[in-house]
């Protein structure tokens, strides 16, 4: 086997990461590999190198993705758009659209303003966890902006963050008195501009900066000049400090000219620009990560007239992203579990008891679709090693040399297997050029994973359905063994009421995360049991279960549609659908399982129930694995 990869010009030892799916063929002499990534210059004696050689990043490296923003979004509720092909209005215009809307168009100022209070929430949410964003405060401004901070400061509210609110020149109009009552009424409290702390890093998590929006002109005066300046440090300090607030501005960085955006480069400089009914020009200059649009209001008239382009929002969302969402390395993505141990002497000596006790938890948690598992199934030449192996071989070894430009590592072993070879690292001494230690990771994988709905579980194994001509029917007709696993994060579970419990008090609800692992055999379910099934589904699935081939190529959606539309003809009269025959049910019949619980530091519960026979009798043999 010879490796091929590029050389370091550092004359210490290199650590490399290499990775490449292999070819689906059975001899494996001679392939080559493919860098994925080298690290940097290293310094360390080879076994300091093995003892770091299962760290998560280590091995996740070579399948590094970018996810967006500080957590990763909700489905489709916003979407990447080009800010290039967007418009941007000018103060006129921007004044002009508000007319119309509120002049023959019949708006209200209040609907507009709701709706606009009711975007920047949303934009917020999208992507500040009230989990790590709750004190929020929103400054808020003598005008509309300030309105629409009011609004905003209430909707948050009710999605969990705790708002304080900043008003200084409050408005003396019904409209900005109701929406001070409201927020009174919740309990937001109010603090005058004395009354906020000098440095506002200390109690704040996002502030909403809402003092002007697109009437502003010439300079900000008092107090506003000195509550900008307050955002401006925050800016500055935020250059030098891991942590420091997220500052949300509300339709124009306040104190930007609302078309040529930060003249002295002095001014705010926000995380999160919400641009409401369409953006003005200064948004043109904001380079934070975040810039949402919000008002989903503009009827098609103001559209055309303005000649407007303006993304269009998701699904029933209320805001969308425009520009795309920031890039973060997948491998700082990290989250600390919490959850009471899981103890051997605790759970259940029957695992199907088990899983059915975390199942249960996983649906009273309000978890979508826990049923949902991994079914992962290999072909006839895959080598799973089921009864507590992993699906993989490791091996270290000192072999090869560096030759001038290339690396070759000649493996001493033949070995029959398809799927994917990681090369953890390996170490090369630059000025020998002798390849020190090499450490591969093989995974038996020409297995492949998919998402079934788990559709019963009982003492005789685990369940679903799906069709029979199917990649996973084909590779389990030829190797019965399939892991099934199943993902429920999120969950939650309530301390202990104390015995003197007053209505009133404080219960504190913790999320935790669990996994099970499930490997077995696999056979058919009897047909009368699949023919039973296929008839208490839906009709229209029962018709789609019918309309496609499986896993076969096909030209375009629309031959799904056309063949859905002539069954839907033909069984219009209500009768009897038959069953294909190519359909029916598959049961895993257990022969490993694994619990899993995320435990802080990573020192997760790891039990594997493990199936003996005594005395001619099943025992489940219970055993603690090393997270
Ligand atoms: N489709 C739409 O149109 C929608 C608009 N909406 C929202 O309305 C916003 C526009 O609201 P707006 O017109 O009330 O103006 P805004 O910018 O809040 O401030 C005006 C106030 O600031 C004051 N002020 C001005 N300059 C100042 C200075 N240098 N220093 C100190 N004060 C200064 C000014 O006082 P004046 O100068 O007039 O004495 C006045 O009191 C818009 O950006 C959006 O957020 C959404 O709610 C719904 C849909
Ligand atoms: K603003």
């Amino acid at each position: 086997m010879t490796m091929v990869i590029r050389k370091s010009s550092s004359r210490a030892m290199t650590c490399l990461f290499l990775y490449q799916l292999l070819p689906p063929t059975r001899s494996h002499h001679n392939h080559s590999f493919s860098i994925y990534k080298s690290c940097r210059s290293l310094s360390k004696t080879p076994s300091d190198f093995l003892g770091s050689i299962w760290c998560p990043t280590v091995c996740a490296a070579p399948t590094i993705r970018s996810f967006s923003s500080k957590f990763s979004e909700s489905n489709t509720t916003a979407r990447m758009q080009n800010p290039e092909s967007i418009s941007y209005l000018t103060q006129r215009e921007a004044a002009e659209v508000d007319e119309i809307l509120m002049g023959p168009l019949g708006f209200s100022v209040d609907q507009l303003m709701e709706l606009a209070g009711l975007s920047v929430a949303t934009s917020i949410a999208e992507v500040y966890k009230p989990s790590e964003y709750s004190r929020v405060l929103a400054i808020c401004g003598p005008g509309n902006n300030g309105g629409d901070g009011l609004v905003a400061a209430r909707h948050l509210h009710h999605f969990g963050y705790k708002p304080s609110v900043c008003y200084p020149k409050r408005t003396q109009k019904p409209l900005y008195n109701g929406l001070v009552t409201q927020l009174e009424s919740l309990s937001v409290p109010f603090l005058s501009v004395e009354d906020l702390p000098v440095d506002l890093s200390e109690d704040f998590d996002i502030l909403v900066d809402a003092m002007f929006g697109f009437s502003f002109h010439g300079s900000p005066r008092p107090p506003f000049d000195d509550l900008i300046q307050k955002l401006v440090q925050l800016c500055n300090f935020a250059q030098n400090h891991q942590k420091s607030p997220v500052i949300v501005s509300v339709d124009i960085p306040s104190g930007w000219h609302v078309e040529e955006g930060d003249v002295s480069g002095e001014g705010v400089k926000p995380d999160m620009l919400v641009s409401l009914t369409a953006p003005k020009l200064c948004a043109k200059r904001f380079t934070g990560p975040h810039h949402f649009l919000g008002g989903r209001f503009v009827p098609s008239s103001i559209v055309d007239k303005f000649k407007l382009h303006l993304p269009p929002y998701p699904g029933t969302s209320m805001c969308v992203r425009i520009g795309k969402p920031p890039q973060i390395d997948i491998s700082a993505l990290r989250q600390n579990y919490i959850s009471p141990e899981l103890l051997e002497e605790q759970v259940a000596a029957d695992p199907i008891d088990q899983f059915c006790k975390w199942f249960d938890e996983a649906l009273a948690s309000g978890l979508r679709e826990p049923n949902a598992m991994a079914l992962s199934t290999v072909g006839k030449d895959g080598k799973p090693q089921l009864k507590g192996a992993q699906n993989y071989v490791e091996w270290v070894g000192s072999f090869g040399v560096c030759k001038k430009d290339k690396c070759e590592l000649e493996l001493d072993k033949e070995i029959q297997f398809l799927g994917l070879v990681q090369v953890l690292f390996m170490l090369i001494d630059t000025i020998t050029q002798d390849l020190l230690v090499t450490t591969c990771h093989v995974t038996f994988c020409n297995s492949s994973s998919r998402i079934v709905l788990l559709k019963g579980v009982d003492k005789d194994g685990f369940v679903w359905y799906t069709n029979y001509e199917s990649q996973k029917a084909h590779e389990l007709s030829e190797n019965p063994q399939a892991s099934l696993l199943f993902y429920w994060d999120g969950l939650k579970r309530q301390a202990m009421l104390p015995l003197h419990f007053r209505p009133g008090s404080k219960v504190h609800i913790r999320l935790y995360k669990h996994e099970v692992r499930v490997e077995g055999s696999v056979q058919k379910v009897p047909d009368e049991e699949s023919e039973q099934y296929f008839h208490s589904r839906p009709r229209g699935s029962q018709i789609g279960a019918i309309a496609s081939k499986q896993s076969t190529i096909i030209p375009g959606r629309h031959i799904l549609h056309q063949t859905y539309k002539e069954l839907e003809g033909k069984y219009s009269d209500g009768s009897l659908i038959p069953k294909p025959k190519h359909w029916g049910g598959y049961r895993l019949k257990p022969q490993l399982f694994e619990f899993w619980q995320g435990q802080q530091s990573r020192l997760h519960d790891r039990l594997q129930y493990i199936p003996q026979e005594i005395d001619g009798k099943l025992v489940w043999k219970i055993v603690r694995l090393a997270p």
